[in-house]
């Protein structure tokens, strides 16, 4: 379980020998003890170096000797023995160093990692801290705050975070093993005193309790979080109706229409949640991709949960009579208002009486749909997110005329298929979406500015969105939003004039993704937009000079100066639009508690958990402060009217900003007056 070998003369090579991922179980703490008092009692032996089999260092403790009778050594005296050993002992670190792994290289004198490797403490996600030394040692090495970080998440970092924290020595992309020889040897009969971690002294923080404050305030957010994903499943109407009035109706057979990327995925959404699917698609070719398609995703799916696939569930139609004896049907057909009416006007003659009709529409009037139906009741919303098959969340949308029995079937069926569903009002872009666009704008705003893509999606991404506003774009594709500005008679061509207004309706509107889009970029599916992808469909943005030449352009043909921004200034203006945004929201009655908003946030937006939701987070910063800086820029840019802070943000204030689960009796009484 663990064999020493002799190299280069004088190194003693320990290699962990338990496949597949080397973890310390009680043969090989047994081996490694063992090796180590052999090496360190051998005079030809001046160094060693402990690495692992197959390209693995270690992957921790044996989880499954865990329990209460743990045989064999300890591993706290194993590692002591290791960092008092008299010979330098260098840990040559590949593919993965986790929990106990990344203990015993702790223990080591020094660590070499290769660029591959993934190094953690994921302790936490087991229910367990780091006892055997990663408490202790890890705070001497690399300080407070970088340890608590990563012992409260368990986050896996790469080597290259690894070298700039200072938790390894050095990175190497050749053969690790003989890169940590060639180190060994060169530091054989060096004093070894500085290099034992327990030895350092630990780290004086001045502000060592803002930053035990400020991993308390996450601890906090993720608990919210867990609640309120609980609570959105407790919806309620403006009229009344709730979760505990409304009686869902059984949903045995459900109908998808349109078999795009979209109804392909609820397809298999549906099918995995055991609803039997009727799959309609009126293009020949289209729907016979879509079957294969979703075939391979229940077949790929199965084997990774080791189930057996769904597709007995499924049938597939090239013909909408096919859902004449369905219990709900989910359209998915292309965005487009009157092709989509014309789909409810004939769905509401075709399907049997009582069948609630669905649309999976992200940004359309819910109503205009309803009103072409004979039963505008049974019609909700219900806005899966891309992939929808992965995507926990589901917007459930209920128009002017939703029965409150319809909400409950939609809200019940998305639980069915292991959604988490927020029932939402109808307004444009329901709740997510909605949100999203002062957000945009203002990230528009900050590139005329003189802010780059670049800047803008680093403050937002370690603030800790997955991407930032500009490669999500690229990634979602810049021509969906073009087109519904089109509509929206907002984005008009530059033309040849090169005219370029900045007005329209009175407000400011920035027409730079449009321009993006005028040039043919719409992001990664055509290999350029905010960045350059290398190729049509590549995924790795790069900075595009063509970008930073649009920008310096188009700043001097409005005489824009561009000035130093910095990242506080995206945070604040970014976020706080959009916090503002939800705000309203809750204002206006369109989602009935900030939980709602905040669980839309985290579970299709991207906002990171640790940090609650846009709402928690208001509250957190501190309302009065997001009212301040909101002022502040709305004060200089009258002319976005995003950034004006809104009624309900100056009541909370007024009302001495109460925590998040007593906005509603604040919100109830705005509402009233409205
Ligand atoms: C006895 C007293 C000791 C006290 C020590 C106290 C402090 C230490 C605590 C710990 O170390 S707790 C463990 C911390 N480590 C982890 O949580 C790592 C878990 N593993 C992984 O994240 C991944 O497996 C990996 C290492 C990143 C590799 O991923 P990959 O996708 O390549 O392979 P997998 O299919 O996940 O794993 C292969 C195989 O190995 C089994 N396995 C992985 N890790 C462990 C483990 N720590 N203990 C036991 N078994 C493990 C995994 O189940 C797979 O097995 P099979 O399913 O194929 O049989």
């Amino acid at each position: 379980m663990a064999q020493l070998s002799y190299v280069s003369g004088s190194v003693g090579l320990i290699t962990l020998q338990n496949p597949p991922v080397n973890v310390l179980s009680a043969a090989t703490r047994q081996g490694i003890m063992e090796s180590m008092k052999k090496a360190l009692n051998d005079p030809k032996v001046k160094s060693v170096v402990i690495c692992g089999q197959n390209g693995v260092f270690c992957a921790g403790a044996d989880i499954k000797e865990f329990g209460p009778n743990i045989s064999g050594p300890s591993i706290v005296p194993l590692i002591y023995d290791i960092e008092v050993a008299n010979k330098p002992v260098v840990a040559a670190i590949e593919g993965s160093a986790l929990g106990g792994g990344l203990e015993l290289a702790l223990t080591c004198h020094y660590r070499i990692a290769h660029s591959k490797t993934r190094l953690g403490l994921p302790e936490v996600t087991l229910g367990l801290l780091p006892g055997a030394g990663g408490t202790q040692l890890l705070p001497r090495l690399i300080g407070i705050p970088a340890s608590l970080e990563l012992i409260t998440t368990g986050r896996h970092i790469t080597a290259a975070e690894a070298l700039q924290l200072g938790l390894v020595d050095h990175v190497t992309q050749s053969d690790t093993v003989d890169s940590a020889v060639k180190f060994a040897l060169s530091v054989e009969g060096e004093p070894l005193d500085s290099r034992r971690i327990s030895k350092r002294p630990c780290p004086h923080l001045p502000d060592l309790d803002a930053v035990f404050e400020a991993v308390m305030q996450k601890a906090r957010a993720l608990q919210y979080s867990f609640f309120a994903q609980r609570a959105v499943g407790r919806w309620s109407m403006p009229s009344g109706a709730s979760w505990n009035t409304s009686k869902a109706r059984p949903v045995h057979r459900a109908a998808v229409l349109g078999l795009g990327t979209m109804g392909r995925g609820i397809t298999v959404a549906l099918a995995q949640a055991g609803v039997s699917v009727v799959a309609v698609e009126i293009q020949e070719k289209q729907l016979n991709e879509a079957r294969e398609h979703v075939y391979a995703t229940l077949e790929r799916g199965a084997q990774q949960s080791g189930v057996s696939p769904s597709c007995a569930n499924i049938t597939y139609s090239h013909d909408i009579q096919a859902v004449a004896d369905v219990d709900l049907v989910i359209e998915a057909v292309l965005e487009d208002l009157s092709l989509k009416e014309k789909v409810f006007q004939q769905l509401s003659a075709i399907c049997k009486p009582g069948t609630l009709l669905c649309s999976n529409t992200s940004s359309l009037d819910l109503n205009c749909l309803a009103s072409q139906t004979k039963n505008p009741e049974l019609v909700v919303g219900m806005h899966f997110f891309a992939p929808a098959h992965v995507m926990k969340l589901l917007e459930v949308v209920y128009g002017s005329k939703s029965s409150p029995e319809a909400v409950a079937t939609a809200m019940q069926l998305g639980k069915k298929m292991g959604k988490i569903s927020v029932a939402v009002g109808n307004c444009r872009g329901f709740v997510g979406n909605r949100m999203l666009k002062p957000y945009i704008e203002q990230s528009y705003f900050l590139l005329e500015e003189g802010a780059t893509p670049e800047l803008v999606d680093k403050a937002l991404e370690e603030f800790g969105f997955p991407m930032g506003v500009f490669r999500m774009s690229d990634l979602s594709g810049l021509d969906v939003g073009w087109r519904v500005r089109k509509e929206d008679g907002l984005a008009e061509p530059v033309g040849t004039s090169g005219q370029i207004t900045r007005l329209r309706g009175g407000r400011r509107y920035s027409p730079l993704g449009d321009i993006l889009c005028e040039h043919g970029r719409f992001g990664q599916k055509t290999g350029l937009g905010w960045y350059q992808y290398g190729r049509p469909g590549g995924r790795v943005a790069k900075s595009d000079p063509w970008v930073f030449n649009l920008l310096e352009e188009y700043r001097a043909r409005l005489g824009l100066t561009a000035r130093p921004i910095d990242q506080q200034e995206v945070l604040e203006r970014c976020l706080y639009s959009l916090i503002n945004e939800g705000l309203c929201i809750l204002e206006e009655g369109f989602a009935s508690s900030p939980e709602d908003i905040d669980v839309i946030y985290v579970f299709g937006y991207g906002w990171p958990k640790h940090r609650g939701g846009p709402m928690f987070y208001a509250s957190m910063v501190g309302l009065a402060t997001v009212l301040e800086r909101l002022d502040h820029y709305y004060r200089s840019n009258p002319d976005v009217p995003s950034l004006k802070p809104c009624k309900l943000l100056r009541q909370l204030v007024a009302s001495g900003s109460p925590p998040v689960h007593k906005w509603k009796e604040i919100t109830k009484k705005i509402q009233n007056r409205l």
